[in-house]
């Protein structure tokens, strides 16, 4: 239903309002520094019979239906959608994705459930290299037809940040390729992008007897040059692990970026130990991805610094490290723990943030509240985005997910059930709006508008 009034005249006009909903999850107040330690339910700031009122891509107000419909004003032009029956959260933040490939690796993945490990068919040139080879080959546009395609299923589940990382190419002409492919993506898709330059992501066939000699060319050519153009890449990303990047050789990629003025995200000992997580740490990395054989002292060494521990249920589950993320550890050293997708096409073909949000509690032990805090405002500072995404606060980007529940716990709970009803990314209704009071522009089927 839409309303015109006439009171409130000195009132912001909203362009969209949702309203009665059964809780929105603000998660205000944390736009500074992440949630660590105990998250307790408070610390989501859940108003009940809540509303947000948007106007262009920002949030105008968020809180009780009441005190927001006191605050905004609306007319016929306004979208309003009813939410009754419904919960209404900030649009999930996937923090670690590799979106942008060609080719396929299931075979590789029942190779896997056969017992042969995945290093050792990095080692034998499958694996990363194999995708390497087919991305390689496949041509500009139908990279960027196939990445439009995955991130359009995202955002249809909620996701309305998405970090992509390039690393399927290995040049530096192959690396600033995906990443200016990202740039054509980014204009086709309504959700903030954010790129990540991972030249180093496996050491390519050509240097595999001087992997130093590799290392030269992504601090002395790829970097640079990919740093010289302004929005290219946000961070700089290192895969640190035995049969890839050496700790050292880690440092001097991440000094290098650094001076570059680029942040710095790790793959950080998701199979052995290898000191990569300290490095992210004392680099002041954003982010320590992974994290699965971490000892103890690095973990503490990453709460100290304020990294960012993203956890990658999904590729726990399928690429089968040591053991899964040690979450209870990073609790009680109040490690920061954001929560992602890693889509890639070798060892997380997950595109659902809700699906990653059930694992995390059922499977690596989170609560729910601290799944929903990883999914969104602790994303958010593992992009160095706290201000801008992850809470429904007045002034950040007007990015929010309607699912179908009557409380939070629910996303979580019903693993691989879509509770997504509507997505707004930016202030525009991506999907959704088949409640009874839906309006102008909705899809009367819930499924996805054109965008
Ligand atoms: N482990 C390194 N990189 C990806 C996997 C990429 C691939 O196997 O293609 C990850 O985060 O899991
Ligand atoms: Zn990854």
């Amino acid at each position: 239903m839409t309303r015109s009034t006439s009171r409130g005249r000195s009132r912001p006009r909203a362009d969209l309002l949702i309203r009665r909903a059964e809780q929105v999850v603000t998660l205000d107040g944390h736009s500074k520094r992440p949630v660590r330690g105990e998250i307790r339910e408070a610390t989501l700031g859940i108003v009940e019979d809540g509303a947000v009122a948007c106007v262009g891509d920002r949030i105008l107000a968020a809180g009780g239906t009441a005190e927001v419909e006191a605050a905004v004003a609306w007319d016929a032009g306004t979208i309003v959608i009813d939410a009754r029956d419904r919960v209404v959260l900030p649009g999930w933040v996937d923090c670690h994705t590799h979106a942008i490939y060609a080719g396929d690796r299931a075979h590789e993945w029942a190779r896997r459930l056969r017992g042969e490990s995945y290093l050792d068919i990095l080692r034998a040139g499958g694996g990363i290299l194999e995708t390497v080879r087919a991305t390689r080959e496949a041509d500009t546009e139908t990279l960027v037809r196939a990445t439009v395609a995955r991130l359009r299923r995202m955002l249809a589940l909620g996701t309305t940040t998405v970090e992509v990382k390039s690393g399927y190419a290995l040049s530096v002409e192959g690396e600033l390729r995906l990443l200016q492919a990202l740039q054509a993506v980014d204009e086709l898709v309504p959700m903030q992008l954010v790129p990540t330059l991972l030249g180093a992501h496996a050491v390519p066939e050509n240097h595999r007897a001087s992997p130093d000699a590799y290392v030269e060319l992504v601090t002395e050519q790829m970097l640079p040059r990919i740093a010289a153009t302004p929005g290219l890449a946000a961070f700089c990303d290192v895969f640190c692990e035995d049969g890839a990047f050496t700790a050292e050789q880690a440092r001097r990629i991440l000094r290098r970026a650094r001076e570059l003025g680029l942040g710095l995200k790790v793959h950080a000992d998701q199979f052995h130990a290898t000191g990569a997580a300290r490095v992210a740490a004392e680099m002041g990395a954003v982010s320590a991805d992974h994290l699965n054989a971490t000892p103890p002292d690095d973990l503490a060494a990453v709460a100290r610094a304020g990294t960012v521990a993203v956890l990658l249920p999904a590729a726990d589950l399928l690429a089968r490290p040591p053991g899964p993320a040690p979450v209870a550890v990073m609790r009680e050293l109040g490690v920061p723990m954001a929560l992602a997708t890693d889509h890639n096409p070798g060892t997380a073909p997950v595109e659902s943030m809700p699906l990653v949000m059930g694992l995390a509690c059922s499977w690596l032990g989170m609560t729910p509240e601290e799944a929903v805090a990883a999914a969104t405002i602790n994303g958010a500072h593992a992009l160095a985005l706290g201000h801008e995404v992850g809470s429904l606060e007045p002034g950040k980007r007007a990015d929010l997910v309607v699912a179908q529940a009557a409380s939070y716990l629910e996303i979580p709970y019903r693993l691989g059930v879509d509770l997504v009803r509507v997505v707004v990314s930016g202030g525009r209704v991506v999907r959704g709006g088949d409640g009874p009071e839906a309006s102008a522009g909705l899809s009367p089927s819930g499924e996805e508008v054109e965008v």
